[in-house]
């Protein structure tokens, strides 16, 4: 047993560095609204502005995907859009789970960003069995003495655990038994998983904390200039280029700063 973290070499099998996977989505998502404007083709620099990453690291990654693009051209966002989510796995269907159908479970069932991105819906799922049977975003919750057969009738691998701190181990450990190997952690705990699973957590304090800590560094550079003195380097959050993308604890946080 391990605790809590992306259990995965630095480099998967296939020669794609941990890094350049967590950039994959930036790439992504500025692609499909280039995409939806119908721009036919973009330049390696355009398409590092809109994702919020270096030039020389974009054509790094995508040298990866076996992709170059053409010298004057650029690369075609069509075809970068296909290649990127096939290497995300995103051309299949990924049948999800919701686990605790509170404020944030029930948020996250209305978000429309799922569905258009792969992530099917398959069961939002509740231990109150005052819920069971009401809709949320259009689907009934499910009581969890029907986890198992959920996980098991609709093929699911990926679950989210929206619950309360105390009862996410359990759950987690329910859906790992049942198949379930990717867990999306929204639970301020650290959760232990055995090999083989993939922990991603989700925690928007830590990100304003470390927002903070900036801010407090800013506002400590203004007053150091203030004063005639030189302004220490600011440390950023740099798990967008790979370099520190580790949460305090060890997990590895879904939302990284950019
Ligand atoms: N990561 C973030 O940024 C972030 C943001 C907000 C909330 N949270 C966390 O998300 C969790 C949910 O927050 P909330 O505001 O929606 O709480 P909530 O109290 O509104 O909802 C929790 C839901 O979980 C259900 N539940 C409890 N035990 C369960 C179990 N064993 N199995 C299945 N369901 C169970 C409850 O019946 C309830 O419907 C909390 O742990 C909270 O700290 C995280």
């Amino acid at each position: 047993m391990a605790t809590g973290r992306t259990h995965r070499p630095a480099t998967r099998s296939r020669g794609i560095p941990e890094a350049t996977v967590a950039r994959l989505p930036l790439y992504l998502r500025a692609l499909t609204a280039l995409s939806e404007r119908s721009v036919p083709t973009v330049s390696s620099e355009e398409l590092a502005a809109a994702a919020g990453v270096n030039s020389a690291k974009l054509r790094k990654d995508f040298s990866y995907l076996g992709s170059y693009g053409t010298r004057g051209v650029g690369y075609d966002v069509e075809y970068l859009v296909y290649q990127i989510s096939r290497e995300l796995g995103l051309t299949q269907d990924w049948p999800v789970v919701i686990v605790g159908i509170g404020n944030l479970g029930a948020a996250l069932a209305n978000y429309g960003g799922f569905a258009s991105r792969g992530f099917r819906v398959a069961a939002l799922i509740d231990a109150d069995p005052a819920m069971a049977g009401k809709p949320v975003a259009g689907i009934p919750v499910r009581h969890t003495d029907e986890l198992e057969k959920i996980i098991e009738d609709n093929g699911v691998s990926i679950g989210v655990i929206a619950t309360p701190a105390g009862a996410a181990q359990p759950v987690c450990d329910r859906l790992v038994a049942a198949g379930v190997t990717s867990i999306l952690n929204f639970a301020p705990t650290v959760l232990t998983v055995p090999d083989g699973v993939d922990v991603r957590k989700v925690d928007l304090s830590i990100e304003l904390q470390i927002l903070a800590f900036h801010e407090q560094r800013k506002a400590g550079e203004e007053t150091a200039a203030g004063d005639g003195a030189v302004p220490a380097a600011t440390p950023r959050g740099t798990a967008a280029d790979g370099s520190a993308d580790q949460g305090p604890d060890g997990d590895v946080p879904a939302v990284m700063p950019a």
